[in-house]
């Protein structure tokens, strides 16, 4: 039986032993604007179906969702088209490549992107979002994070999405050979803005915590009883994340700490933990596969301390 957090403070020890981690790591700087980060700042935060939540760090600290948002655009657009059409396009395998890896767009057959996590499969499943301009699109996105949150103030980082924009050449080539093959068929450069807008959105550790634990209860957000997203989407979205949701370390993660949790290069993770809690976690150094070093501490830590193994139970 696992035992429920119950203060801030049981969080803060566990973020003052991961902390001497942080130096383990390095900030990403491929988009130049998250080099701006603070390698030390971290953060965590828990909440529960019940509506109590516990937070500790540098809990005001704000982090770009990047990767993260790759599992909530799969929400809205199997939402919107349906299985069948979503993954006619994007596959359900996943890659042991990097999130970026070109390498097996040409290997596989037809060119379809092996899953929804990587970026080339996270760029079909964007290209998919329904709309007539790029901002209707980002808007319903938006629309949909603030309202998995219930935190309407959520919106995204302009000088991080305008610096994705303009550095994105592999995202670009990516998305001309998907072009090329018939897997997208709209503008490549609209198609980057409004994926670096989706990447740029921007919240805190207890908003990632919230988004986690509507997930975790199968959709459905506990204290307004609304079904946000459909059980079975839920449970699509939770998969992907045990199989390909910290990237080519997603195997390694399910032994040590087994939460379904997605994490993105600006160092975020969003956890959820089946029918139990949401976890939001905020440490921009990351390891060299691209998981924040010491968020991974700090989870390792919690599945221990409060049995949170989804094999475990
Ligand atoms: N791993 C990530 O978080 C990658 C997201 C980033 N916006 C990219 O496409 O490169």
């Amino acid at each position: 039986m696992g035992c429920q957090c119950r203060s801030n403070e049981e969080l803060q020890q566990l973020v003052d032993q991961a902390k001497k981690y942080t130096n383990k790591g390095k900030v990403a700087d491929y988009i130049p604007a998250l080099e701006k980060a603070n390698p030390e700042g971290l953060s965590v935060a828990i909440y529960y179906p019940d509506g109590k939540g516990y937070c500790a760090g540098d809990v005001s600290g704000k982090v770009t969702l990047q990767s993260i948002s790759k599992v909530l655009t799969l929400a809205l657009v199997l939402m919107e088209k349906g299985e069948e059409y979503v993954f006619s396009y994007v596959g359900k395998e996943p890659t042991g490549d990097p999130f970026n890896s070109i390498a097996k767009l040409e290997t596989n057959k037809a060119s379809k992107p092996l899953n929804p996590m990587i970026n080339a499969g996270a760029l079909t499943v964007t290209h998919m979002v329904a709309g007539d301009s790029v901002n209707e699109r980002f808007n319903r996105i938006l629309h949909f994070i603030r309202e998995l949150t219930q935190n309407p103030t959520i919106g995204f980082n302009e000088d991080v999405a305008r610096s994705e924009y303009n550095t994105a050449d592999l995202n670009r080539s990516l998305s001309y050979f998907l072009k090329q093959h018939k897997v997208i068929n709209e503008d490549v450069e609209n198609l980057i803005e409004l994926y670096s807008k989706q990447c740029a959105i921007e919240m805190d550790s207890q908003d990632l915590a919230r988004i986690g634990c509507v997930l975790a209860m199968n959709g459905k957000d506990q204290l307004t009883g609304k079904q946000i997203i459909p059980g079975d989407i839920a449970r699509i979205c939770k998969t992907f994340m045990v199989t390909c949701g910290m990237y080519n370390a997603s195997g390694e993660f399910a032994i040590n700490v087994g939460i379904p949790a997605k994490s993105g290069v600006s160092g975020g993770i969003m956890g959820a933990v089946p029918g139990k809690c949401g976890i939001g976690i905020y440490g921009a150094a990351l390891d060299e596969k691209g998981n924040s070093v010491a968020g991974i501490k700090i989870l390792e830590m919690m599945a221990k301390k409060y049995s949170l193994s989804m094999f475990n139970m």
